[in-house]
């Protein structure tokens, strides 16, 4: 019986002196991390914590789709494909967490974010470094975003990353390795610039869809980029829903129009020859 008068008993084993050893507390620096939210509304607005903490905690994992998406170009560049694939897996289960996560702050009402929304000043999730870098590596290269960082240190970083190949131009130079004739104008692009869709990718791509099991690692890295695609449309969608049921269809803190701005957002695309290729398969007939 481990349970006396409701009250769960504490096994002998358990640790209590940490005097000379690693504890909880220490190990995850959890001083710095909760006194890092500081509510700016005077007197405080009850709700400000929840809109600093739904940032942060996206901040979190955004570090870590980073730091993820970094190892994924690693491992295509070291022609570890499945290894690349364990990753992105990984990056797919956050993106999901992220998505879901705005129901809590779909639960913060016009009326209360109103009551604070001028202490934010002209500060706005447009100017995530994090966010912004993940874009980049995934394609959606745009200098004109480095404008907002001048000054700051991530300013330079996001220019090296603009410069560095992303996760798709990774992918496709090791399909090249492996003998698919991926054309030259892909494999010589500027990979500063956007991605835009190169037809010429399709016959190659092709050729993997149909015959997936002969080309079946490659199919699931195709797959699994158009998923995590999605995910990245689902969060910027949600985003959009959630601040257009907030603040309607009011200007942005960080001077855009708004809801109509983050609209446009969903046109963008980070793979679109994976999209096309679904156009080229032929239905089948019994
Ligand atoms: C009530 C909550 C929110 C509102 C009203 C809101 C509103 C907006 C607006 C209007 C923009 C366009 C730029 C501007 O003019 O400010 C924007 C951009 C952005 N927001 Fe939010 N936002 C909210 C919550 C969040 C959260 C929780 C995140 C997570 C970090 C976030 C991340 C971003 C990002 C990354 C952009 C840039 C998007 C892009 O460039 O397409 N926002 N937001
Ligand atoms: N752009 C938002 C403000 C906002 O949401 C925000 C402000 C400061 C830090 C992060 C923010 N989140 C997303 O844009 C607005 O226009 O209300």
């Amino acid at each position: 019986m481990t349970i006396h008068d409701g009250v769960r008993d504490l096994e002998g084993g358990i640790k209590t002196d940490f005097s000379t050893s690693m504890d909880y507390g220490t190990y995850l620096d959890l001083d710095t991390l909760l006194s890092a939210q500081s509510p700016v509304s005077r007197p405080e607005h009850h709700d400000e914590l929840l809109f600093i903490i739904q940032h942060q905690t996206t901040e979190l994992w955004l570090k870590l789709v980073l730091h993820e998406l970094r190892a994924v170009r690693e491992y295509l560049d070291a022609d570890r494909l499945t290894r690349a694939l364990k990753t992105l897996s990984r990056v797919k289960h956050i993106q999901r967490t992220l998505a879901e996560q705005w129901s809590v702050l779909a639960t913060l009402t016009p009326a209360e974010y109103a009551e604070f929304r001028s202490v934010l000043g002209p500060s706005s999730g447009f100017q995530s470094y994090q966010y912004r870098a993940i874009e980049f590596l995934l394609g959606n290269k745009n200098a004109r975003m480095l404008e907002v960082f001048a000054g700051t240190p991530q300013h330079a970083e996001l220019e090296a990353l603009l410069h560095e190949p992303t996760v798709y131009d990774c992918f496709l130079r090791l399909l090249a390795r492996r003998g698919y004739p991926i054309p030259d104008s892909v494999l010589q692009r500027d990979v500063a610039e956007a991605w835009v869709e190169h037809p010429e990718l399709l016959p190659v791509l092709k050729t993997v869809y149909e015959d997936v099991d002969g080309h079946w690692d490659v199919y699931e890295a195709c797959e699994t980029l158009v998923d995590i695609e999605d995910a990245f449309q689902f969060w910027r969608f949600r985003h959009m829903s959630t601040v257009q049921r907030t603040i309607g269809f009011k200007r942005g803190t960080g001077g855009s129009s708004g809801v109509g701005f983050l609209k446009r957002a969903l046109d963008l695309t980070f793979f679109p020859e994976l999209i096309s290729v679904r156009t080229e398969i032929e239905d089948l007939r019994d």
